[in-house]
């Protein structure tokens, strides 16, 4: 069991609820705060990124919303249950995609695992797995090892993995930060349209403000550490939106400027009145 039932009512459309987080890392001799208070809400269906300073806590707040850390007070509540472990509707791809595959395995088989150890069916699991690889563009590689194949092709094999555990909110922590900046595109906008097609919610964090501001409906700007949010900024950009006509548009360029002054501000230990 890895959450509990919340008596607190919600807006009915909210999937996420992140309320007052704080964590402190106990250290010796004394701890490190590395998230002061966070709060803030996902909608179901929403695409949200978070962008912050680096050491800013994103990546502290990423695992405690995936319930891989406790936090020290608050609270995060994902479909109306506290997260206390890691929830059965959430899945996860970390920047390090070759860390996160098991070499040992085809990629079919690194897909397949989650859905055996979520005991479904082989038939459906055998359809889970074909459908993933065919949207993100891996089909013909079913076979192969990770290690055959790029770093961008890897990264798109743990989208795949993701993505087959039909998860209802999907958190991706800098998951492009290691690649190639044509391989970047390629997978924001893979991001993107599977975002569409699938409707899951996606909370994604970034250092990148561009990224950041091409991807999101909503970007939530944390201050640095210790971490609060500075301003949630949202992002009045066409729905369809591509590398070459989003990014070179006035409209683009006002609200990259705008979070990067929020990023400056941060960098120099600015926080929100009161
Ligand atoms: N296990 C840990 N023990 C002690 N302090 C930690 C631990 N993990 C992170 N910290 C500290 O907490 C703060 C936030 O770190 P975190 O990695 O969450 O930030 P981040 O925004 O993801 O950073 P980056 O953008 O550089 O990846 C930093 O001051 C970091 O040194």
């Amino acid at each position: 069991m890895t959450t509990t039932p919340t008596g607190t009512a919600e807006d009915a459309s909210t999937l996420l609820d992140v309320r007052a987080l704080r964590k402190v890392y106990s250290g010796k001799g004394r701890g490190v705060e590395a998230v002061s208070d966070l709060t803030f809400t996902v909608a179901a269906g929403e695409l949200v990124c978070i962008v912050g300073p680096s050491g800013a806590g994103k990546t502290t707040l990423l695992r405690c919303v995936a319930g891989l850390l406790d936090c020290t007070s608050g609270e995060v509540v994902l479909e109306g249950r506290q997260v206390t472990g890691p929830p059965a509707g959430m899945a996860m791809v970390f920047q390090e995609y070759g860390r996160s595959l098991f070499p040992w395995m085809t990629v079919r088989q690194n897909v397949e695992r989650p859905l055996k150890e979520k005991k479904v069916p082989k038939a459906e699991r055998r359809r889970l797995v074909r459908e993933a690889l065919e949207a993100v563009g891996l089909a013909e590689v079913h076979d192969a090892h990770p290690w055959q194949l790029s770093g961008g092709m890897q990264q798109r094999v743990a989208i795949a993995r993701a993505v087959a555990y039909q998860p209802h909110i999907l958190l991706m922590d800098e998951p492009f930060a290691a690649v190639d900046a044509q391989t970047r595109a390629d997978l924001e906008d893979l991001v993107r349209a599977l975002w569409k097609r699938l409707g899951v919610t996606v909370l994604f964090v970034t250092h990148d403000i561009d990224e950041s501001v091409y991807l999101g409906q909503r970007v939530i700007v944390l201050s640095n550490s210790p971490t609060v949010v500075l301003e949630e900024v949202r992002i009045d950009l066409p729905d369809e939106r591509d590398q070459l006509t989003t990014r070179s548009g006035p409209r683009f360029a006002e609200l990259r400027a705008h979070v990067y002054e929020l990023i400056q501000q941060a960098k120099q230990g600015h926080r929100p009145a009161g």
